[in-house]
């Protein structure tokens, strides 16, 4: 289980991360929501080490992880996706998946099927292999982010508004794959997101954010989407 509790965190003097707990179970798939600028994003890096936290707890698997650099929470079982994918547009898409493996140093039992699973997941990037990942389309583009990242065959994966600027057809196949990463893979996924009908399908549970405070949790199979359209504010 990843269990955050009382986590507050800050940039300078202006607090952005206000006594937050949220917890992701194995292989659950949970949605994060709120406003721009609530504070969702500095959450996903507090958690993966990216921006330090003031104070309070971060536990994967039960170990306080809150004082590890991010390459160590990476081998700890934690991956990233950020807002904008963070590829390099000059490697090759195959260049780009290869870019995970130096997460896998000295993990025993580290599959060596890979990049093949992500080819697998998602057949388009294998007729892409060798063009350069910024000449891709914005979908093609999260699929090699979110394939990089499971290159580093995580327990949670972490993704941040992975359907923004995305045709919907491909945001289907992102869901496709997600659920197959979930399902097989057993990779638990904490989701940002604001395409609430897309979190919705996907996340068993969710987490709504306001002026960096959870402020509900829930079910998402028990609350319709209209409840907390309110807190995006569309
Ligand atoms: N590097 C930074 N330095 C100072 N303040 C920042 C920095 N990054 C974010 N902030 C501020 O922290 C607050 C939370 O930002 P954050 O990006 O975490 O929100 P968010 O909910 O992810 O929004 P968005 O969906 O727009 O990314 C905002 O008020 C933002 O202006």
């Amino acid at each position: 289980m990843l269990k955050l509790e009382g986590v507050n965190a800050a940039y300078g003097q202006s607090q952005v991360l206000w006594d937050v707990h949220l917890e992701v179970r194995d292989a659950e798939a949970v949605t994060l929501i709120g406003r721009n600028g609530v504070g969702k994003t500095t959450l996903l890096r507090a958690i993966t080490g990216l921006h330090p936290i003031t104070s309070g707890q971060v536990r994967l698997n039960g170990e306080h992880v809150q004082q590890d650099p991010a390459y160590a929470r990476a081998r700890s079982g934690l991956a990233y996706v950020p807002q904008g994918r963070g590829l390099f547009p000059h490697l090759t898409v195959h260049e780009n998946l290869l870019m995970g493996l130096p997460a896998l140093n000295g993990r025993p039992n580290a599959r060596h099927d890979l990049p093949e699973l992500i080819y697998d997941l998602f057949p388009i990037l294998h007729d892409m292999a060798g063009r350069k990942a910024g000449n891709l389309s914005g979908g093609q583009q999260q699929q090699v982010a979110i394939g990089r990242a499971l290159v580093t065959q995580p327990r949670y994966l972490l993704l941040d508004e992975p359907t923004e600027g995305i045709q919907p057809s491909i945001v289907q196949e992102i869901e496709a794959a997600l659920t197959r990463i979930r399902r097989e893979l057993r990779v638990a996924v904490l989701l940002v997101e604001q395409y609430l009908d897309f979190a919705w399908a996907f996340a068993d549970r969710y987490y709504v954010m306001q002026k960096g405070r959870v402020v509900e949790t829930g079910l998402t199979a028990e609350t319709p989407t209209r409840d907390v359209q309110r807190y995006l504010g569309v």
